[in-house]
């Protein structure tokens, strides 16, 4: 498996089972798309998300609650009718999902199948067309972390380890962006440029600067900058 980072906006995804697992994989993916969940019944949080909207708000609801059972038959025109990126079988029908992972597959669309399959269970591991990592967020950084599908309660729990390590990640992207386009306005030859913001990202001084502040961090990652400078 390859890790790619995808971008969701304006786009959709169908999942199917309102369940626990349906629900954690709708919030997930209305952070950016317009996510629509069939299923019979819906856990709270579902209901909850349908009320607010995605993180996005602002263009209305991005979760949509469809009251139905598809059966093994119908979920292809489902798919068909919405036209979505991403298809998630997250039923407690193992039937149910796999017809939905052959008609995604069919239809050359990502699938992200949250039971094991048949072929799972006689030994080989398949997990569909994608996986949905553990994530740790620091705008604009993230970190995703997968086990290949081999133990989801090790992501979990190494997720939970790298989230103190990249504390103020989110801070130090920007400020480097920042200084990087900075050394270019001034001229600074790139392998200078390179160096110093090489030194910045490194720099302890930096990482506990930005903790006070960004003016703070900004301060300190220029004495590193000057010291760079002075050869
Ligand atoms: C293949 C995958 C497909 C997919 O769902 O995308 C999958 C499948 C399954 N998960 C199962 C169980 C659990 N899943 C979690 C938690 C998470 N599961 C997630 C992803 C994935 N789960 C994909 C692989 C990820 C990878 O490569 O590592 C995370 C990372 C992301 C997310 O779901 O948002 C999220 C953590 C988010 C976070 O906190 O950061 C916990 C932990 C807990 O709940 O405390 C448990 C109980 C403990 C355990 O069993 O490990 C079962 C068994 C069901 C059963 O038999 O009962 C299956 C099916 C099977 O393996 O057969
Ligand atoms: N990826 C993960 O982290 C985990 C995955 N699982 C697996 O994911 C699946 C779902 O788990 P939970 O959400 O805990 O189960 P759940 O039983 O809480 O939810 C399943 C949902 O599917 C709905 N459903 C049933 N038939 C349907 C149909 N034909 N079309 C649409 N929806 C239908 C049910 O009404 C229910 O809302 C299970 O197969 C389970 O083995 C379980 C635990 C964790």
């Amino acid at each position: 498996m390859i890790p790619l980072y995808h971008d969701f906006a304006g786009e959709s995804v169908l999942v199917f089972g309102g369940g626990a697992v349906g629900a954690r994989k709708a919030a997930r993916f209305a952070d950016e798309a317009r996510v629509v969940v069939a299923s019979p019944a819906f856990d709270d949080r579902l209901a909850e998300l349908a009320r607010e909207g995605g993180r996005s708000g602002a263009e209305g609801p991005t979760v949509e609650l469809v009251r139905a059972a598809p059966d093994p038959e119908a979920v292809g025109e489902w798919i068909d009718r919405l036209g979505p990126a991403l298809v998630v079988a997250a039923t407690d029908d193992a039937a149910v999902n796999a017809a939905a992972e052959a008609a995604a597959l069919d239809a050359g669309l990502l699938v992200n199948r949250t039971d094991a399959s048949a072929a799972d269970r006689s030994g080989s591991r398949d997990v569909g067309s994608v996986v949905v990592p553990a994530t740790v967020e620091d705008d604009p950084v993230r970190v995703a972390l997968s086990t290949g599908g081999a133990s989801p309660a090790l992501a979990k729990a190494l997720r939970e380890r790298v989230e103190a390590e990249i504390d103020g990640a989110g801070a130090m992207a920007e400020l480097s962006g920042e200084l990087r386009a900075e050394l270019r306005e001034r001229g600074i030859d790139p392998q200078t440029r390179r160096e110093a913001i090489r030194r910045v990202v490194r720099s302890e001084g930096v990482w506990k600067g930005l903790q006070k502040g960004r003016s703070n961090g900004r301060q300190e990652a220029y004495s590193v900058i000057e010291e760079v400078l002075k050869g």
